[in-house]
This record gives structure tokens, sequence and C-alpha cells, in this order.
């Protein structure tokens, strides 16, 4: 019988396409437990977290607040304007820190990370219901890798092509602590999370259930 945490052959780093790299178990329970208590705080203001609306009418199912700027359908702005008016709350340096780590490790590069300077951050909240249809993460005015961070429950996430939003992908499963980055070739690549897996999460990360998603971006804005 496997013991508690020794369940099978630790997870490898994937590639599923130039310029995406998977990067299982890359934060440890401290930082997610740190993250997740950063982004507690964040969901209380100045900006709630809560469904954005789309244009034509819709919500998206899931939750979300920015840092730095904030994103609406389809552009950048500092002030949370299709939601309270406020002014998001500003991107830390630990978080550009953490950006650049990230960046060095998934490339296998020390210097991959030098110069990136992430200025926004979409912190996504998923119920065991949510998902996010296949998108570009085209509003940034810039090609640097997008880095995102993943905490709690597991998710399908389907990394495809920069073309179209079908085949050729991969299915990847992100689970509490993965890295996953994406840029190059790979940058505008369509991308989207197609499940959640409930009650796949440790709740010793301070989220008892869900899942959340950080990507931190630079906007190429002045
Ligand atoms: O939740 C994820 O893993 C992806 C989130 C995403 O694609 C986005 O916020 O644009
Ligand atoms: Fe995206």
């Amino acid at each position: 019988m496997p013991l508690p945490g020794f369940g099978g052959p630790e997870p490898v780093r994937s590639r599923p396409a130039p310029g995406a790299v998977h990067v299982p178990g890359w934060l440890s329970l401290e930082r997610q437990r740190k993250l997740v208590a950063a982004c507690r705080d964040w969901a209380r203001g100045p900006v709630p977290l809560r469904h954005t609306r789309l244009p034509r009418g819709g919500v998206m199912s899931v939750q979300t607040v920015c840092l730095g700027w904030h994103w609406q359908p389809y552009t950048y702005r500092r002030t949370a304007d299709d939601v309270n008016g406020a002014r998001v709350a500003a991107f830390p340096d630990w978080l550009v820190e953490l950006g650049q780590a990230a960046l060095a490790d998934a490339y296998e590069d020390t210097a991959a990370g030098v110069g990136y300077t992430p200025d926004t951050a979409l912190i996504n909240f998923y119920d065991g219901r949510a998902t996010m249809g296949m998108h570009q993460d085209k509003d940034e005015r810039s090609g640097d890798p997008v880095v995102s961070l993943s905490i709690g429950d597991t998710c399908v996430f389907r990394f495809g092509n920069t073309e179209s939003r079908g085949r050729p992908y991969t299915d990847v499963e992100l689970a509490s602590g993965d890295l996953f980055v994406f840029g190059g070739p790979s940058r505008f690549a369509y991308h989207g999370v197609t499940k959640v897996r409930p009650g796949t999460g440790d709740p010793a990360t301070g989220l008892a259930s869900g899942r959340l998603n950080i990507t931190l971006r630079v906007t190429g804005l002045e």
C-alpha cells in the first residue's frame, strides 16, 4: 500500500509545445499557503473577487480579481470600471521575483528570468463547476511569457496551438503547486480549463475546496 505522499512515481515536467513547460510541484506547501493567504486578502478589495461580465451579457463561471492592471474583456485599465470603479491593488515586488524564478526553473536557464517584470496578475477561483473556454491571452502588448501557478483542486488544462481552438492540443493535469509557463512560439496559443476535479486539493494549503490559478503577465502598457 502506498504511503501518504508516496503514492507513486514523481510527476515529471513536460513540454506540450515549444516554449510551453509544465513543472509539477514547483511551489512548496509553505509558498502555496502564503499565496492562498495573499489571494484571500486581494479577493476582499479594493476590487472584490467577482464573475467577469462579458460584452454580450453573459458572465464567466470563474471568479477573478486582478493586480496591477484590471483586465476586463478585452482590455486592461488601472481601475475596475466594470465592477466598482476602484483602482486595483498594486503588483507586489515579491510576485515579480517569483515570476523571475519561475521562468529560470521552467526554462532551466538562470538568465531566462532576467528582465522579466510582470505588471499584472489575474487571480482566478474555480469552484467544482467552473471551466474556462479555449482562448488566447492576447490583450497584452508584449510577447513576454505568461507564468501560471495553480493551487487547490487539480484541473484539466487544455493547451493548444496558435491557429485555432481545435486540435492539436494536449490535456495536462494541473495539480496544486504546479507551474506552467507559456512563452516564445507558444505565447499566443489557445488554452482553457475543461474540468476541475473536486476534492483533489490538500486543505493544508488553506484552500478547503476549489482551485486557484494565478497568471503573471507583462501588459506592455504605460
Ligand atoms: O486557470 C488556468 O489554469 C488558466 C487561466 C487562464 O487561462 C486565464 O486566466 O487567462
Ligand atoms: Fe488564459
